[in-house]
């Protein structure tokens, strides 16, 4: 499941494919789009998925990322889950923290990836518990989803608000970018050491040259 960075078709540079899971109406779209443009818009359309191609800049380094923003209605459809997450160097499943449905629904996403993930190998997992702005009416503690994220390999919960923490969606998509960039640098197979005659300092190259031209010579004048 787990790509390691996948590259865009004539590019030569990593592309990080995120994709962002959860029940309608969590606010999926909210958090992208608040990351993206830093705006906050009441109404968001869902009728389709939606992907976004943007550079982006995390720790004084530009880096390619491809979001895909799915449809709350698709992911209670396993297998529409499970074509969304091959191939996927990221993801965020997100839950509203005043709907305890939502947090179900999160876990099942859980379950799925962890499932479908090829042995030996992980995603890294960001459980965002949006809508913290609308703290009255909370059902889902932190200290549950921080105990339930622990139970699922690279997985790392997060609270948000799309709406009034103008920040935290940055927060978010670069703390799992830094975890992308982290997991493809460790993956870099190191360079091998190239021994120095073979790389031929110009010494040595002359020296060699000069043997090979005197026994061609020796041979030319039969002397050898
Ligand atoms: N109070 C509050 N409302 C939010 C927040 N984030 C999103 N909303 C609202 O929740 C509703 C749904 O937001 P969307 O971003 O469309 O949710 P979604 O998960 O993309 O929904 P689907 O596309 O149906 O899967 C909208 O009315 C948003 O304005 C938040 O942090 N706080």
């Amino acid at each position: 499941m787990m790509t390691g960075n996948s590259q865009e078709k004539g590019s030569t540079k990593t592309t990080y494919h995120i994709v962002v899971l959860g029940a309608e109406g969590v606010g999926k779209t909210a958090l992208v789009v608040r990351y993206l443009t830093r705006r906050f818009l009441s109404e968001y359309a869902s009728t389709e998925e939606s992907t976004y191609n943007r550079t982006v800049n995390v720790d004084d380094k530009n880096v390619q990322i491809k979001i895909t923003d799915v449809i709350g209605k698709s992911v209670k459809q396993p297998s529409y889950v499970r074509s969304k997450i091959q191939k996927i160097d990221g993801i965020v499943v997100v839950y509203s923290v005043t709907d305890r449905r939502s947090y179900e629904a999160a876990l099942n996403l859980l379950d799925l990836i962890r499932l479908h993930a090829r042995p030996g190998t992980s995603t890294p997992t960001i459980l965002v518990g949006n809508k913290v702005d609308l703290e009255h009416i909370r059902e889902v503690d932190a200290d549950d989803a921080e105990k339930d994220a622990s139970e699922y390999p690279d997985c790392f919960p997060m609270e948000s608000s799309a709406a009034t923490l103008p920040d935290e969606a940055a927060v978010i998509f670069e703390s799992l970018l830094k975890k992308l960039i982290n997991k493809r640098d460790s993956l870099k197979v190191p360079r091998r050491k190239v021994s120095v005659v073979l790389q031929g300092s110009p010494k040595l190259i002359r020296t060699h040259i000069k043997r090979r031209l005197s026994m061609f010579n020796k041979s030319r004048n039969g002397t050898l």
